[in-house]
């Protein structure tokens, strides 16, 4: 038997460090590929968080080079406020450093982990230390660093510290090298993708491999950087009670007042008649009895819910609607923020959209897509609250076909903004299933699968108009063709009906800067070259003499189409089989030939 002696020899203390390089899974190091995405999201994410800090809008670039065999340099360069000098090897260098724990409002970072575990699987793979550069203004000079992490200790060893010119007056540049393969590069590419959706403020420039991907803002404006709110009464547990309690020297009212978020001094003087206290009793000095029946006190007083405008960041449904229109072609699109609620004391907003159509696959699935705090979560989609709520959700009373997840071209996209966000894990994966958090998803999806709906039933009722509409123009020339051998008169030209129907049949769109775009992918060619021609027509309204049909057709139909819009005024519509569907007819002059590619 082995003797408790023996025992105690081996027993000595791990360090966070030693614990997190051997349990790198729990912070998204699980394989070497996850370990490329994984340390671009810290470092994108720290951007974010710093330049919304700072309020810049954010200028991102990412960088990731092949630079031997397996082994590759990430880097990701940022215009935030920098980091001051003496802090640089605490933030890259040691575990559990950071400025945000113990802060109660929305932020990316929470653990004060992410970009030191970076550093510390980097140099687990190749022992090659990180590269820091950071300026925190023109008046202050650039340090550069090259450091690692004592495992033992976890403290940062710094290698090499300098000051150096630097081109930028402000800002971070991290660069690390690892052993891993740009297998998954698509994916990559996904989280940078879906971070400039959430992040529409943001400019994110990539070149991956050489391959230069830009994902540009369509919000100038910074949003406002969610302000640190006091702890609220109904969120605390007892060892925090006890340990703020212990630290302060306050009679037991005005600590109340002045330690919690929505208490005043009315619900402080409930709370202390509760809990059978004394108001000016000093909490430095409370029993454990005495804290524990004043925490029960602080659950049972109603308090307003703490002040979610000041804590928290949602997008706002009109730059959702549009950062996801940006990257993904949809037919439909709705987006909703939620009014803010609470679980535990923790402020929260649910935000969600649902789109339809466009280029999402018919086939299989619809596609999810889950962010947190702004950022998007790539992992474990199966065990995260949002897929359970998005499964629950009877899709089939909204048109859609279901097998769990709802199926077709349908694209779900569930936003869950918080001052903590309660992930399974330290690798942030996935979300918990909260009640309180499940049931806003519900609404949500609930809400925005009744304006699918409508939308749907709307489609169908045009189509089946439309039908009408196509049926009725493909008689019209061959009725117009046997009254004019009844009557021996020379054939009608039944175009303008025709092309009176085809006008209430395809949809167009015309922006105010006279941009005509028409979804060509709905509709046949003589379809189009009709609308092109009606176009034409109300262009032209006020000429003299009235425009004519002309040569509509090669006889094919989809090769070339002539629309003549005043005498002498041709504007030919050529088919290509590329190009995005938009035909702008903006500043056509006269004898002016426009060559438009109709992707059909
Ligand atoms: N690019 C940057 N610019 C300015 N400050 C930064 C930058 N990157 C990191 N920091 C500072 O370093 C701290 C530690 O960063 P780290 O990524 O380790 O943790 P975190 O973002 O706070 O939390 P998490 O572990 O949840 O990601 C941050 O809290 C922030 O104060």
């Amino acid at each position: 038997m082995v003797l408790a002696e023996d025992l105690a020899k081996q027993q000595r203390s791990i360090s966070v460090a030693e614990f997190f390089e051997k349990n790198k899974h729990l912070l998204g190091f699980d394989s070497p590929t996850r370990g490329i995405i994984t340390t671009v999201k810290e470092a994108v994410d720290n951007a974010l968080d710093a330049c919304e800090e700072a309020e810049v809008l954010p200028d991102i670039f990412v960088a990731i080079r092949k630079v031997g065999t397996d082994v590759y340099r990430i880097t990701v360069e940022d215009n935030g406020p920098g980091i001051v000098g003496k802090n640089v090897p605490y933030v890259f260098g040691k575990l559990l450093y950071g400025s945000r724990f113990h802060q109660i409002r929305q932020s990316r970072g929470q653990q004060g982990i992410g970009i030191s575990a970076a550093v510390l699987y980097a140099q687990l793979t190749t022992g090659v230390p990180a590269l820091v550069i950071s300026r925190t203004g023109a008046n202050a000079p650039a340090h550069r660093f090259e450091l690692m992490i004592k495992t033992e200790t976890n403290e940062p060893d710094v290698l090499v510290h300098e000051e150096i010119d630097w081109d930028r007056t402000h800002g971070t540049r991290i660069e690390i090298e690892f052993r891993s393969t740009l297998a998954a590069k698509k994916r990559l590419l996904e989280y940078l993708r879906y971070t400039a959706v959430v992040n529409p403020h943001a400019r994110i420039t990539a070149d991956i491999d050489g391959e230069l991907t830009v994902f540009e803002r369509v919000s100038s404006e910074v949003p406002p950087c969610p302000k640190a709110i006091l702890p609220h009464p109904h969120g605390i547990e007892f060892g925090a009670l006890k340990r703020i309690a212990a630290v302060s020297a306050e009679p037991l009212d005005e600590f109340l007042v002045n330690s919690f978020s929505r208490v005043g001094k009315k619900t402080a003087e409930e709370m202390i008649a509760l809990a059978n206290l004394k108001p000016r009793r000093k909490v430095k000095g409370l029993e454990a009895e005495e804290l524990k029946r004043l925490l029960a006190a602080m659950q049972q007083v109603k308090v307003p819910a703490p002040p979610a405008q000041q804590c928290l960041s949602p997008i706002g449904e009109d730059l959702i609607r549009k950062g996801l229109e940006k990257e993904i072609p949809l037919d439909f699109i709705k987006s909703r923020t939620r009014p803010s609620t609470v679980f535990s004391g923790h402020s929260f907003i649910i935000e969600a959209a649902i789109g339809y159509g466009g280029k999402l696959p018919a086939e299989g699935s619809g596609q999810i897509l889950r962010f947190a705090n702004r950022v998007p979560l790539l992992y474990q989609q199966g065990a995260c609250a949002i897929t359970g709520c998005v499964s629950q959700v009877n899709w089939k009373a909204y048109g859609l076909s279901q097998a769990g997840l709802p199926a077709g071209p349908v694209l779900i996209m569930v936003h869950v903004a918080s001052t903590n966000v309660p992930f399974t894990s330290e690798s942030k994966d996935a979300i918990a299933s909260i009640p309180e958090i499940e049931r806003e998803i519900v609404l949500v999806l609930q809400e925005l699968g009744r304006e699918l709906k409508t939308y749907l039933n709307r489609r169908d009722k045009k189509k089946q108009q439309d039908d009408r509409a196509r049926a009725i123009c493909s008689i019209i020339p061959e009725i117009a063709a046997k009254v004019s051998d009844i009557v021996e008169l020379p054939p009608l030209d039944t175009s303008p009906i025709e092309g009176k129907i085809m006008r209430k049949l395809v949809a167009k769109k015309r922006t105010s800067d006279g941009t005509v775009s028409i979804d060509v992918h709905n509709y046949t060619a003589r379809e189009i070259a009709f609308t092109l021609y009606n176009l034409s027509r109300d262009d032209a309204a006020d000429a003299e003499p009235k425009p004519d049909f002309v040569d509509a057709f090669d006889g094919e139909y989809n090769k070339v189409w002539k629309c003549l819009l005043a005498p002498g005024t041709v504007w030919q519509v050529t088919y290509s089989g590329s190009g995005d569907g938009s035909i702008d007819l903006r500043g056509v002059e006269e004898n002016q030939k426009v060559v438009v590619d109709l992707d059909v």
